[in-house]
């Protein structure tokens, strides 16, 4: 199995005037290729910074983050960026579409940063709009597009570079239950159809429970870690199981 994400012993800590507050104490995990990994746990339990720090956003105080071969936290600011835009797909809960771009161009966006040729890129981003059933809207401004559809092209475009690594930060958030679901369908065919290997930070237990697994943070450190069961259900009565015991905890 080839591994994808290596998180080992992460620790980090905020300070504020003056007192340091640890925000991680230890943090430990991993992903193989082609996994569907949700990352939950009660607000502030530190999984908006796990996910800033394997993205080389933050520094850590101690501890390692490797994405493929590739050492995350000892790699100089300069190329981070560059590393970055050719590693890592990015996908945020509101949207981040550039308003004044249609959905074809901003698919090509993380292509030009990442100085891919312009016939790839077309190719690439016809694929896309295809697999995501959106070639109609090929040509509107995110402004004309309904919250679920905003999603799919936030999606198609994390991966239109062909990322190693898929990073979710509460994709479905701001979402009615049916522009989630299609989310999570497109999720699934991201992993299924196209291999893409997927790290999402949620509250959304419907979400995780279509995730192969959950990494369950609280208080900074990885406190269980459930796998996906043959039966959804019992998956998700595992994950409510879980959240209800660390919120009554808080
Ligand atoms: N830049 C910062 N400076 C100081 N404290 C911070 C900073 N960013 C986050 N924190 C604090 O660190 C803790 C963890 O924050 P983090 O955003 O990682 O949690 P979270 O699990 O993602 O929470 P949520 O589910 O509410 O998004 C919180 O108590 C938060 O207030």
């Amino acid at each position: 199995m080839e591994k994808i994400l290596s998180v080992s012993g992460l620790q980090k800590s905020y300070v504020t005037k003056g007192n340091t507050y640890p925000v991680l104490k230890g943090v430990s995990m991993e992903m193989n290729r082609g996994e569907f990994v949700a990352v939950m746990g009660p607000s502030g339990s530190g999984k908006t910074t796990l996910l800033n720090i394997v993205s080389g956003f933050l520094s850590a105080d101690s501890g390692n983050v490797k994405v493929g071969s590739v050492d995350m936290l000892h790699t100089d600011k300069e190329k981070q960026a560059e590393i970055r835009s050719s590693i890592l797909g990015f996908i945020f809960q509101d949207f981040m579409l550039i308003d004044g771009l249609t959905v074809q161009e901003n698919i090509f966006l993380p292509q030009i940063i990442a100085k891919k040729p312009v016939a790839d890129m077309e190719g690439k981003t016809r694929g896309l709009l295809c697999a995501f059933g959106i070639e109609d809207i090929s040509g509107k401004y995110p402004g004309e597009l309904s919250g679920g559809q905003k999603q799919r092209v936030a999606i198609a475009r994390a991966l239109s570079n062909e990322p190693l690594l898929i990073l979710a930060d509460e994709p479905t958030g701001n979402l009615d239950s049916k522009s989630s679901n299609a989310v999570i369908e497109a999720f699934l065919f991201a992993k299924e159809q196209l291999g893409a290997t997927v790290l999402m930070v949620t509250h959304d237990a419907i979400a995780a429970s279509h995730a192969d697994r959950v990494i369950a943070l609280s208080d900074g450190m990885v406190v269980r870690e459930l796998v996906r069961q043959k039966e959804q259900r019992q998956f998700m009565n595992d994950i409510l199981e879980f959240l209800k015991i660390v919120e009554v905890g808080q």
